[in-house]
């Protein structure tokens, strides 16, 4: 039987209900749990109204909230991991679009039952590990893609997938499925264990503001669209790399709102993968339609 979204949040943060519930109140955030907010703008590309038919990319400047962080339960997690996470709130006149996105194009679950295991499987261990790679085809890929992943010297320098796929319409009146990309504008960059040994386990959070005082972080944003065949509703079915990628704007986190209460009141609120504005809808992926009733109910346990 299916499992119930209580359930689901119960294996992601280790601990049962009433316990996760004591827990969550004394950290912001029960998963991703290590991480900050920040802020810039995003500008759509000027082509993008050619060929998208999304009012909300009408607007020339739209400002951002921007959190960074890693993965897992631990607010005390070392930057050392290779795993980064962008969550964005793109918030329009009229309407919002968020992005929740992670440096591993590879996903672990295509559905629901999958993912709780393995949400299960890893806080065992390197027994839960093993298993998992002797029964979970699916996880047995997204280890063998993220064990010779290095770790990024900056959250700027990395690149964002969306990994889930959305419904675009286009400018003539179709619908075509896709995936958000972020690419960095800055040169990839990633740390040797020489490099590593140097730093301390806190490093990324001071490596960007700093950074972005002097230099804004960017990142080009693609939408890379599936073609007749495509797996759309399994985020762990990777497209081909020849897919056609439009660009369709540029996210610059240069820390212009970060006094605003929007931008402080961050780490209190949530990421919803599926505030879309008008033009994108969600696939059907159960992995995509599970996460914002998950996030809502992670959100309670922290109140
Ligand atoms: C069934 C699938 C999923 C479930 C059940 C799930 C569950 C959760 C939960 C419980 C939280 C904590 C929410 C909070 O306390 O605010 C969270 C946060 C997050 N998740 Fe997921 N997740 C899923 C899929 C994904 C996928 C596919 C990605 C990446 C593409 C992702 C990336 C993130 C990120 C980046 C955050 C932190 C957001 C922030 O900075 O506020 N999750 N997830």
């Amino acid at each position: 039987t299916e499992k119930t979204i209580p359930e689901l949040v119960d294996a992601v943060n280790g601990t049962l209900d009433t316990e996760s519930r004591e827990a969550g109140k004394k950290v912001k955030l029960r998963n991703h749990a290590k991480g900050f907010c920040t802020s810039g703008v995003f500008k759509p590309s000027a082509k993008i109204n050619n060929a998208l038919a999304i009012p909300l990319f009408n607007q020339a400047e739209i400002g951002v909230i921007a959190r960074f962080s890693l993965g897992g339960t631990n607010p005390h997690a070392s930057d050392k991991g290779a795993g980064r996470f962008m969550s964005l709130k793109i918030d329009g006149n009229n309407e919002s679009l968020n992005f929740v996105t992670t440096n591993s194009q590879v996903f672990f679950a295509s559905d629901i039952d999958d993912f709780f295991t393995f949400q299960t499987k890893v806080k065992q261990g390197a027994e839960g590990k093993q298993w998992l790679i002797d029964n979970k085809p699916d996880a047995k890929a997204f280890f063998e893609h993220i064990d010779q992943m290095l770790p990024s010297s900056s959250f700027a320098n990395s690149a964002y997938f969306g990994v889930n796929s959305f419904l675009f319409n286009t400018y003539d009146n179709q619908i075509t499925a896709g995936r958000w990309i972020f690419e960095p504008v800055e040169e990839k960059s990633t740390l040797s264990q020489v490099q590593l040994a140097h730093l301390t386990d806190d490093f990324l959070k001071e490596e960007l503001l700093t950074r972005i005082k002097a230099k804004p972080a960017m990142w080009n944003v693609y939408i890379k669209f599936a073609e007749e065949g495509d797996s759309i509703d399994d985020p762990t079915i990777l497209w081909p790399e020849s897919r056609q990628h439009l660009l369709v704007g540029e996210v610059i986190i240069n820390g212009s709102r970060d006094d605003e209460a929007a931008t402080l009141q961050c780490e209190k609120s949530i990421f919803n993968p599926v505030q879309l504005p008008k033009g994108i809808a969600p696939s059907a992926d159960p992995i995509l339609n599970a996460r914002a009733p998950a996030y809502i109910e992670s959100f309670i346990r922290r109140l």
